[in-house]
């Protein structure tokens, strides 16, 4: 029985949901020593530093904290489990609520106890910037990004309400809020419509991934995929020194199936033939089923010479005793199979064993057919 391979501690994170951390994760970064900058700027100007030192420090002291938190989140890699992935962009989103959070309460104080004017402008503009690059570059999530807006912007908005500051600006503040709270709107749509239209793409390039690598008539995989998958197990077969059979087969006499029922005929039979084939070898990790074109297939099996050549010669056995049943008649059709086990001191990339497998069909064609010839070693 064959299981889907899950990620060890739940369901693995889906691409969309992966970028989405990385996303987020690269503008965690950047963002994080503004405020600090801004906050030591503000201070400065306003004299902070001498009246009220030890407060200003930890504030800036706080947002050195952030800053390092910031940049010690790390990213996960592509296996991750959804809730891993979750709990780490839960955790930036924490983050940076608390990181708003302290900028609003800092500046409202800066804001009620500052008589300068200038560094009342310094925190007030440094607010609406955060608010504006926010809406801007965190539209991941629309409610969380919203109130990080708030909690950058309405304690400055509340602080020049109480200290009276004149009605056209704090009007101006208002209708910038309402402007920015559309804009991460919009962004947020966007964002999303991005994730959308890359999912879709991710989607088309695994369709056409997987198309190329299947023969379109019987949904078996093709030469293209077999031919890498000869190279490669040739080389897992030299280093780790377990045996690897190749089997060739060719339906018998299939020229005259087309010519006497069609070739309508001929493809039903092709794919009833791929069907008993992919049955009698199953296993997808110790066993590859392909169709290598027209009437020819070749079959990888990671195991003993012995005992493939007896399966094979089993299914031809039992292959050839049973008519394909079609819709409107029954044929009778048989197979020729030539096999040859992988000898890491001739086989290089796998084209000599496809030579000796090839070999050996063309023996078990000359003799008579419905046969199977085992290639001799070396
Ligand atoms: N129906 C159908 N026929 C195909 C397909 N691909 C190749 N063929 C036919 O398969 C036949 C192969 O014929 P030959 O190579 O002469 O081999 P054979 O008649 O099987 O004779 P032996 O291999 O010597 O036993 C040709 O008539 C091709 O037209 C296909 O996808 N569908």
């Amino acid at each position: 029985m064959h299981h889907v391979a899950t990620a060890p501690g739940g369901q693995p994170a889906s691409p969309r949901l992966l970028q989405e951390l990385a996303e987020t994760l690269q503008r965690l970064r950047l963002g994080g020593p503004f405020y600090l900058l801004l906050w030591l700027l503000a201070g400065a100007a306003s004299g902070l530093w001498e009246r009220a030192r030890w407060p200003f420090l930890l504030i800036a002291l706080v947002f050195v904290g952030l800053n390092v938190l910031r940049f010690r989140v790390r990213g996960l890699p592509d296996s991750a489990p959804e809730d891993a992935v979750r709990r780490r962009l839960d955790w930036i989103w924490t983050l940076l609520l608390i990181n708003s959070a302290v900028w609003g309460v800092a500046v409202a104080w800066l804001l009620l106890t500052t008589p300068s004017e200038s560094a009342r402008t310094v925190a007030a503009i440094s607010s609406y910037a955060f608010a504006t690059a926010f809406a801007h570059n965190f539209p991941m999530r629309l409610r969380a990004a919203f109130a990080a807006l708030c909690l950058l912007y309405l304690s400055t908005l509340g602080a020049l309400i109480a200290n009276g500051s004149r009605f056209e600006l704090i009007a101006v503040s208002c209708l910038y809020l309402l402007y920015i709270s559309l804009a991460l709107r919009r962004s947020h749509g966007e964002y999303r419509q991005r994730l959308d239209l890359e999912d879709e793409l991710r989607r088309q390039r695994d369709l056409f991934e997987q198309q190329s690598r299947r023969d379109g008539l019987t949904g078996l995989a093709n030469r293209r995929r077999f031919s890498a998958a000869l190279g490669d197990w040739c080389a897992r077969a030299r280093d780790d020194g377990n045996a690897l059979i190749l089997l060739l087969l060719d339906l018998d006499h299939f020229k005259a199936i087309n010519d006497r029922h069609g070739h309508a005929a001929g493809d039903a039979c092709l794919c009833i033939f791929s069907a008993s084939l992919q049955a009698a070898f199953p296993d997808t990790g110790r066993e590859l089923v392909a169709r290598l074109g027209g009437e020819e297939f070749g079959v990888l099996v990671r195991g003993g010479l012995d005992e493939t050549v007896r399966r094979a010669d089993m299914f031809r056995a039992a292959f050839a005793a049973q008519p394909l049943a079609l819709p409107d008649r029954e044929l009778h059709c048989s197979v020729s199979i030539g096999a040859a086990a992988f000898d890491p001191r001739r086989d290089g990339n796998g084209d000599a064993l496809y030579h000796a497998a090839d070999t050996a069909l063309y023996r078990a064609k000359s003799a008579g057919r419905n046969t199977v010839a085992v290639a001799a070693p070396g």
